[in-house]
């Protein structure tokens, strides 16, 4: 079995637009567990810009499942995650002013940073991951990190599934295979959708967990937009 993890950024970037607390973060969190969702994760990043690190904290009282935080592991990242202890914690190494999350970990020239901040968290119990592409000689360096988990950096399969190209799953399947006998757990994320979740399951043996959250709330949108125009028509007649 695959869990799901949704990831909720999109519902605090629309909430941040307007300045109130519509839609409501931890409404969002909870309802999505009771429809099933096997996690909750976020992204909080240092300018806050969706998620803050208010909700990281506020989120740990309503997160029922697993809770996954992701994101650089700066100062003010790491004492965010040691304080809320989340069930996982996702490295990436994202620039300040990055649009979204656009590379995976160097793990051999970050060796050892990567060496001390992972036995930090999991000295406190909170288990770790690291955002990497499917090169191997990546995947042996994150194994001598000490991680628990490596999470498959999939925007790449993403874009060529989306223009046909089936085969770009071809090294995601060998990194997956690499991973399981280095002892790794396998996660994946980024650009995953209805259209392609399917075939990525398929084919990526042992795949523990994959986190969703911008094709997930688009698709959201577009699948409820019908029922909730029918609403106000009705409460207009
Ligand atoms: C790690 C990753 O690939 C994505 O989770 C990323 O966290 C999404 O972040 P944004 O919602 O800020 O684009
Ligand atoms: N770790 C990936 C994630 O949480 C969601 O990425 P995306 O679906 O928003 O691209």
């Amino acid at each position: 079995m695959t869990k799901l993890s949704v990831n909720i950024n999109k519902i605090a970037t629309l909430r941040n637009s307007r300045g109130g607390n519509v839609p409501n973060l931890l409404k969002v969190a909870r309802d999505i567990e009771s429809f099933g969702a096997e996690g909750i994760t976020i992204h909080p990043r240092p300018d806050e810009r969706h998620i803050r690190y208010q909700d990281a904290r506020d989120l740990k009282d309503v997160v029922t499942t697993e809770y996954n935080i992701e994101g650089n592991p700066i100062q003010s990242f790491m004492d965010l995650v040691l304080e809320v202890k989340p069930t996982q914690v996702t490295l990436v190494p994202d620039a300040i002013d990055a649009i979204t999350s656009n590379a995976g970990w160097d793990t051999i020239k970050h060796q050892s940073f990567l060496k001390e901040v992972i036995t930090e968290f999991k000295n406190n119990n909170i288990r770790t991951s690291i955002f990497i592409d499917t090169d191997s000689k990546l995947m042996e360096a994150a194994a001598k990190t000490g991680t628990d988990r490596i999470e498959l950096y999939t925007e790449h399969f993403a874009s060529e599934f989306d223009k046909g190209n089936k085969q770009a799953i071809e090294p995601y399947t060998e990194a997956a295979v690499l991973a399981h006998k280095l002892g790794l757990g396998i996660n994946a994320g980024h650009d995953l959708s209805l259209d392609n979740i399917k075939f990525f399951k398929e084919n990526i043996p042992n795949l523990a967990e994959v986190s969703i959250g911008h094709a997930l709330i688009s698709e959201s949108l577009y699948l409820g937009l019908q029922n909730v125009v029918n609403m106000y028509l009705h409460r207009l007649c």
